[in-house]
């Protein structure tokens, strides 16, 4: 039982309760950027924000002053401190603008960063031990890809612009609240019978207009997020079928599918679309509720203020800063209340992201052993293959040891379990029980019927990580010459997309050449030659056989292959039993064709 290693690693993972689990993936998400190596640079930049936030705060506080002293100049026709005023009004507006939007910038730069790290290591968690692999093949968690590339987006966005908005707004209802206090006048109501008076009566109603304006655009929100979630999902399912199209480009031509493939890409958009418009709809009904409120928010502390104007107990000035304040108190109350949609819209992120995390660090079900000894041999005991879900077994192998330089091909009808064997030996299939042991210092290669051709040249493709000198290029062009593509040599330096390019018996020779860049001492080949016609497959059989030291594990169908092997596992009726191969010897056909 394997459990990931990765910088997100926790021990007992399963044993621990759902709500465990993600509180410690939130505590992960957050302190794996602000408390690694990265906090040299995380919590300045977030200092930084939260000083420009406040800071932007208190100076549109104090412009609120210069603009009441500015009308109150106005108003008493004090003529000789107006320039002063104004100046000062446009200098201190101008502060606040700038640092609004640098910390825009900075906020952007911050949250890329963390978005940065949390990608890497989610991306490392999700290839480490082959777990993207398992994840995939027993279909745990769709769009994996999805998960990683949107939703740590979202997430960092959505946790960090709750974060900053959260402190803002208190900040700003803080220091709103004080000045208003100052503006308020006693009031009295009934509420229920009961008679009631206060002393704020502008703070009063900034809390009570916007607790009801929150209350009717959360009531209609509502079906906004929901629309907002669908449109995720229907914009994803859209992009699945695009990139399948693209993907079995050959296989749809071949079926004559394309009609069908536009069929489901136009129902896919007519969802994307259909949804957008109600989307659009109830975006358009809640921007016109919010425009109504806000220009009640902006007559309410007119109506307040106006009768103490008139009353002498009020400047003009008073009363441009009581409505701005007003104003700014009401949003930041808004805001604050308002925070549920992006809560649950981040919460979903976190969710999907959460269920890939914790699918990533779910040890395996597993029975088989897979160790690495000082032996040379390869050994496989008791080893009982199973399907998931299935009680009865897939295969049994009692006992199978494999020595250096052995020539073993595996047959069986198809479905057989041939492959999966194959997996059980690289570590890919612990289902079951039993015990295989590797040589600890062999090189094994394993080669699948087609290989994995990324988008790069040649001779990126074929050094993989190795630097590419002279020698490595003087290999690569000898490989391509000994697996019959000469006339590759050529384009070593051409990219492109190789899978495409290639014909599949071509892609099988240039895996083959590939394999030998870095010589292995077990190669295991799962049909690996099923593209090429009887001639070629047996020539580079015999370049794999006149390698007495190569441990040569192969699937094969076809008996002229299985009649190269020494040695023969055969599968049938779930059980697996050894034998030497036929005895046409594969030596005259090495010396036929020692050099290909
Ligand atoms: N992830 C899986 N979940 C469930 N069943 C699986 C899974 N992978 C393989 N199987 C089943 O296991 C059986 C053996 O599959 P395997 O690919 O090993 O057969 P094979 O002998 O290599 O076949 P072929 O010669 O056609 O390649 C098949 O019935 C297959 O459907």
């Amino acid at each position: 039982m394997t459990t990931p290693v990765t910088s997100f690693s926790v021990s007992a993972w399963e044993t621990r309760s759902r709500s465990f689990r993600k509180i410690y993936f939130l505590g992960k998400v957050v302190g794996a950027f602000f408390l690694s190596k990265d906090w040299k640079k995380a919590w300045p930049l977030l200092l930084l924000c939260l000083g420009i936030q406040f800071g932007g705060v208190y100076l549109f506080a104090i412009e609120t002053g210069i603009n009441k002293a500015l009308f109150d100049a106005l108003q008493y026709k004090n003529i000789a401190v107006i320039p002063r005023y104004a100046i000062e009004f446009v200098a201190v507006g101008s502060l606040v603008y700038s640092l609004t939007y640098f910390g825009v910038y900075l906020e952007n730069v911050l949250g890329m960063l963390w978005r940065n790290k949390i990608s890497v290591l989610v991306t490392e968690a999700w290839l480490s031990n082959d777990r993207f692999y398992f994840i995939e093949r027993a279909e745990r968690v769709e769009n994996a890809d999805q998960r990683i590339a949107e939703d740590v987006r979202l997430v960092i966005s959505g946790v960090f612009g709750i974060f900053m908005g959260s402190l803002r707004s208190l900040y700003s209802i803080a220091i709103f609240t004080a000045l208003l206090v100052r503006r308020s006048a006693p009031v009295t109501f009934h509420l229920f019978g009961h008679e009631i008076t206060t002393r704020y009566d502008i703070v009063l109603a900034a809390y009570v207009t916007s607790i009801l304006a929150t209350g009717i655009i959360f009531r209609i929100g509502r079906k906004l997020t929901r629309l907002n979630m669908r449109q995720q999902h229907y914009e994803g399912d859209l992009r699945f079928i695009l990139v399948s199209v693209r993907k079995h480009a050959e296989q749809i031509a071949f079926m004559a599918r394309s009609r069908i493939e536009h069929l489901r890409i136009v129902t896919a958009l007519s969802a994307v679309m259909h949804n957008y418009f109600a989307q659009q709809r109830m975006s358009v009904v809640i921007s016109f509720v919010m425009q109504i409120v806000s220009h009640f928010q902006r007559v309410l502390p007119l109506v307040l203020t106006i009768p103490r104007y008139m009353a002498g107990r009020m400047t003009y000035g008073d009363i441009m800063q009581t409505q701005s304040a007003f104003q700014t108190l009401s949003s930041s109350l808004t805001w604050l209340m308002q925070m549920y949609p992006m809560y649950s819209e981040t919460n979903a992120s976190f969710d999907r992201l959460f269920v890939l995390f914790d699918a990533i660090q779910m040890p395996e079900e597993t029975g088989i052993a897979l160790s690495h000894t000082a032996s040379d041999d390869v050994s496989v005991s008791g080893l009982v293959l199973s399907l998931p879900g299935k009680s009865a077994p897939l295969l049994k192998i009692g006992h199978w040891e494999i020595a250096p330089g052995d020539k073993w091909v595996i047959t069986g009808a198809s479905g057989s379990g041939k492959s999966t064997l194959l997996r059980a030996l690289a570590g890919l299939w612990q289902i079951g029980e039993g015990a295989i042991t590797l040589p600890q210092d062999a090189r094994i290669t394993f080669l699948p019927q087609l290989p994995y051709l990324p988008h790069g040249t040649l001779l990126e493709l074929m050094l993989q990580t190795q630097p590419p000198s002279k020698e490595a290029r003087e290999l690569c062009a000898d490989l391509l010459c000994q697996f019959r593509l000469s006339w590759l040599v050529a384009q070593l330096d051409i990219g492109g997309d190789w899978n495409q390019r290639l014909s599949p018996g071509e892609q099988q020779r240039f895996a083959l050449a590939r394999a030998f860049v870095s010589p292995p001492d077990i190669l295991i080949l799962d049909e690996a030659t099923s593209g090429l016609d009887q001639n070629t497959a047996d020539a580079l059989y015999a370049n794999l056989l006149a390698r007495p030291d190569l441990t040569l594990i192969s699937v094969a169908h076809t008996p002229n292959i299985v009649r190269l092997h020494d040695r023969r596992l055969h599968i049938a009726n779930g059980t697996a039993t050894l034998s030497e191969t036929a005895p046409t010897s594969p030596v005259s056909l090495l010396s036929s064709n020692r050099k290909l």
